[in-house]
């Protein structure tokens, strides 16, 4: 059947327009104006897309969309914005891979992206393309990317670890793309964002009446995996009871469906993803070993950005160009200045992180080339944390001067003293007032932290 769009909007006039387009592209589309009509909908089955405007009357379409997703995690959603909420609202759906659409739109743009959603939604077979590319020339990185290579022709489990946004979900994606099951589904179901209560049922689907709202027969994320590929994403969140069931499940090949009495048989790959430490997760009980061993069979970490910077201008670019086809702006690039500042800032968002800062800069530079000066203000400074963030030194830099200015003398016993005072006060506080651990974690004596203690 022909894909359903819907529309969501206060504005009639948009849902008109929108409507009257797709009709004449032969396209189904159903409008609504408000999220509570769009919710009730969604018992009937879902869309295939949703396009939403964030401004709704009365309510936060971004709530909404919040929920959709925590619903169907798969579904593709264009966001539409005012040109001048771009930015924000590119910010606030960080993490969700939305489409946006500013407002006024011209309605090819509009089929554009419909199409390029529909492509990208799961299960499909055209998932791959430009927006797929592993981007990374570094030593770290060409590592991973060979191991991805010997790693694809065979089923064997690999465990994907690595911080937030390294790119966990893109290698799981190569991963399948190049293996024997690339014609088949990719499917990827994030297990923190799902509530317990449900994530049985969308692993293994339910039949009708298997539980109090369960209203038809539900397949799962197996049974849409057949034959192809299944990433659990974030696999140290998922709750013991459920892992006792996935290690049967890995184990025997076979399931029932919530509430069903026919067996069925999976033929499915499983990959797996997480950042937390499973080893440690396993040491406190909280993640079954036996689970563990069988998914990580082999593990491929992903390397922070911060170890790869050499990545940084390859990715800075991918990025912008990326950002100025997607949202149809004039091709955008960086220029040295700016390309080496980003490349010393700590990025404790990885990837995912600096291709949100080029969609809001592409989106909001006036010139084709972008500088230093259209960074937002938090990435001008270099921030806490990072080897690039000198503001500490900074502050002591202009405090001597003041000194000096004033011919305070003794100075240097006098920095010592609250340099040493600070160190002893917050690591003390840090370790809840335990004077042992303080000085373990400071590398000094107990003795040392008293005397730095008193000074
Ligand atoms: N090497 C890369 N080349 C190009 N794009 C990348 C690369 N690594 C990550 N990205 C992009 O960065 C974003 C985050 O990547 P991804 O979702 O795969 O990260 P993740 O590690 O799975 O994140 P999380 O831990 O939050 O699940 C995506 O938009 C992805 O396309």
């Amino acid at each position: 059947m022909a894909d359903e769009i819907w529309i969501i909007d206060d504005d009639p006039a948009i849902r008109y327009v929108l409507e009257e387009y797709f009709d004449s592209q032969q396209m189904r589309a159903r409008s609504f104006s408000d999220g509570a009509s769009l919710e009730a909908a969604l018992e009937e089955g879902p869309p295939d897309l949703v396009i939403a405007d964030v401004r709704l009357d009365g309510e936060s379409g971004l709530d909404l969309m919040q929920r959709l997703r925590e619903r169907l995690e798969d579904l593709p959603v264009i966001v539409m914005t005012a040109y001048s909420d771009l930015d924000s609202a590119v910010r606030a759906f960080r993490g969700g891979a939305f489409e946006f659409l500013a407002k006024p739109f011209d309605l090819d743009e509009v089929g554009r992206l419909v199409a390029k959603a529909l492509r990208r939604a799961p299960g499909r077979a055209d998932t791959a393309g430009k927006e797929e590319e592993l981007i990374g020339a570094s030593p770290a990185f060409q590592h991973l990317v060979r191991m991805i290579g010997r790693l694809s022709a065979s089923d064997v489990p690999v465990l994907i670890t690595g911080e937030t946004g390294t790119g966990k979900e893109l290698v799981a994606r190569a991963l399948h793309r190049h293996s024997p099951r690339a014609s088949k589904p990719f499917v990827a179901i994030n297990t923190a964002a799902i509530p317990e209560d449900l994530l049985e049922s969308e692993l293994f689907g339910h039949e009708k009446g298997a539980f109090t709202g369960a209203e038809g027969r539900r397949p799962g994320r197996f049974e849409q995996a057949e034959g192809g590929t299944l990433f659990l994403d974030e696999i140290g969140d998922m709750p013991l009871k459920l892992q006792t069931r996935l290690l049967r499940v890995l184990a025997e090949g076979e399931y029932y469906r919530l509430g069903g009495h026919d067996l069925i048989r999976t033929d499915v790959r499983v990959l797996t993803a997480t950042h937390r430490d499973l080893g440690e997760l396993v040491r406190k009980g909280r993640f079954r070993a036996d689970l563990y061993h069988r998914l990580k069979v082999i593990e491929l970490k992903v390397p922070p950005l911060r170890d790869r910077r050499e990545d940084i201008p390859a990715l800075t670019d991918h990025f912008l160009r990326q950002a100025a086809r997607e949202f149809n702006l004039p091709e955008r690039s960086a220029d040295e200045s700016l390309i080496g500042h980003l490349a010393a800032l700590p990025w404790p968002g990885n990837v995912r992180e600096l291709r949100h800062l080029c969609q809001s800069m592409a989106a909001l530079a006036p010139g084709e080339v972008i500088g230093i000066d259209d960074l937002p203000d938090e990435y001008r400074e270099s921030r806490p944390g990072g080897d690039a963030d000198r503001s500490w030194t900074r502050g002591m830099e202009s405090e001597l001067r003041r000194r000096l200015a004033g011919n305070e003398d003794d100075l240097h016993a006098r920095f010592q003293a609250q340099f040493e005072t600070t160190l002893a006060r917050t690591a003390v506080a840090a370790c809840d007032g335990n004077q042992s651990e303080a000085a373990r974690r400071l590398g000094i004596s107990r003795n040392t932290l008293a005397r730095m203690l008193k000074s």
